[in-house]
């Protein structure tokens, strides 16, 4: 135990009480003596605590706001105080007895620790309200759309309960919508709440198979139905989705002769293995999505009236992103505390940034918005997003798209030349290089980061191109 004479009482306590916290503590006496300073504000002042202690506070700080507080009897709070350049705020009471006031008591807060908890406790507002949107809409929402961000007043929140109710029927569900809207998280989401959700859920997307293999992927062969066929023939996707859900992603993009193959399959409820007799019956959920207009597609011939029916028991449109703006501040809200997570960072999002974000024309939509955030999340080097940040061709878009967007301002636009490493050099696959890596990243925005559409627009090989994004380091 230790402690002082205060008052004329000699007061004891374990200094441990007072050294432990982070706050810093002075207590003097009725002339003004100091009689207590604990390990915090010694710190704070750089000094042992015997070397101040008995000493007059006007001796040591001058203008001391305990003093004042002891003089003019009056508490004194929030004062800023500063100490050989460290700013921190002091709290100080007169302690007064019957009447007599007989000392006084500061509190000093680091300036540095009140950021420091002021930056935790934003964190943790930022944290709550997200926690509280989610609760908000989670209480509408079940938990089966639990990662499919929506604001509370979106309008997919009605879309949501409609697709709900067909999701618990068996119906096949038609699924619409532009790339990148989610059409494939919803597939998922009405498998989960749907009877089959026990079973697995198989995803195929018809514009990435080759036509010659579509066949054999979707209903599977018997050993020996063609060359290079696997000793004792391989399942289908059919077979795999038994007791569950497929879904085939880009229905739109099925060759017309598989087209009649399928409806056969989903008429006769069962379905033949490539090569084989026999009949495998059909028990699966079918959910089916597209991005492309199927009423057009039949009038041209290129799509099966009778398939569209077959497989258009209901159909929802999920409308594109720049149409819930609501949105697009919920999921940029949640996406980058995920973010800031995964890499460890505390990114805010500057008002210019988010301007630029809910004003895109996000062509490539949830996908493109959040390759951009996570663009910018890796290459910020300050505590606050920037639009700069964003990846170069996402600012030239919204541009382009709204060339009238006062919003936006110019000084933003990052021109690529101004990067001049290795300008100079007249090296051909240096530049060639360049080129390629922008023509790829080009196609991959254009197509909404579908990768077989990428591939179609730049005209190469499935081989090449994944050769490509590994040489230019493209993370998708
Ligand atoms: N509302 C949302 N909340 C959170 N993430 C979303 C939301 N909508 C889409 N995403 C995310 O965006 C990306 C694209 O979504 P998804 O693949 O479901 O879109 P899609 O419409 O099926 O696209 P495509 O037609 O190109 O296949 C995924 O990473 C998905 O998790």
């Amino acid at each position: 135990m230790k402690g002082f004479i205060f008052d004329k009482e000699q007061i004891l306590f374990h200094p441990d009480i007072l050294n432990e916290i982070h706050v810093g503590i002075l207590i003097c006496d009725r002339n003004g003596k100091l009689l207590f300073i604990n390990r915090f504000a010694a710190n704070i002042f750089d000094t042992a605590p015997n070397d101040w202690i008995g000493h007059h506070m006007t001796s040591i700080i001058p203008d001391s706001v305990i003093y004042k507080a002891l003089t003019t009897k009056t508490p004194q709070i929030g004062k800023h105080s500063k100490w050989k350049k460290k700013n921190f705020i002091v709290d100080a009471s007169p302690i007064i007895v019957k009447n007599t006031v007989i000392g006084a008591i500061s509190t000093l807060k680091d300036d540095q620790e009140l950021q420091r908890l002021t930056d935790a406790y934003e964190d943790l507002k930022r944290y709550v309200n997200m926690l509280e949107i989610k609760l908000e809409y989670s209480t509408q929402l079940p938990y089966t759309f639990s990662d499919f961000i929506v604001a509370p007043d979106s309008p997919m929140c009605k879309i949501i309960f409609k697709i709900l109710k067909a999701a618990s029927t068996d119906i096949p569900i038609l699924i619409r919508g532009e790339s990148g809207v989610g059409k494939e998280l919803i597939a998922i989401a009405i498998h989960e709440s749907s009877l089959k959700a026990e079973g697995p859920f198989i995803t195929v997307n018809c514009a990435a198979i080759p036509e010659s293999l579509m066949e054999s992927e979707l209903f599977g062969y018997e050993e020996g139905a063609f060359t290079g066929a696997k000793k004792n023939g391989k399942k289908g996707k059919f077979e795999l989705a038994k007791g569950g859900s497929i879904f085939l992603d880009e229905i739109g993009d099925m060759n017309y002769n598989l087209q009649a193959k399928l409806l056969r399959v989903l008429q006769q409820k069962e379905m033949v293995r490539v090569g084989g007799n026999d009949a495998i019956p059909l028990d699966v959920r079918i959910i089916t999505a597209t991005h492309q207009n199927l009423e057009l597609m039949i009038k041209e011939g290129k799509f099966r009236e009778d398939l569209y029916y077959r497989i258009n028991g209901t159909s929802f449109e999920i409308p594109p992103l720049r149409a819930r703006k609501m949105d697009i501040k919920a999921i940029v809200q949640q996406t980058l505390v995920e973010l800031n997570n995964h890499y460890g960072k505390r990114l805010t999002l500057s008002d210019e940034a988010e301007t630029l974000l809910i004003n895109h024309p996000l062509q490539g939509n949830v996908r493109e918005l959040k390759h951009a955030l996570e663009h910018a999340v890796i290459m910020c080097e300050y505590e606050e997003i920037k639009t700069s940040d964003l990846p170069i061709t996402f600012i030239d878009k919204v541009n382009d798209f709204g060339k009238q967007l006062s919003t936006v301002p110019i000084k933003y636009r990052v021109d690529p030349s101004d990067h001049h490493e290795e300008s100079n050099t007249l090296n051909l696959n240096y530049h060639v290089g360049k080129i390629e890596k922008k023509l790829i990243i080009e196609a991959l925005e254009r197509s909404g980061y579908n990768r077989s559409k990428a591939i179609k627009i730049l005209g190469i090989s499935r081989q090449t191109f994944y050769d490509r994004l590994k040489q230019y380091e493209i993370n998708l």
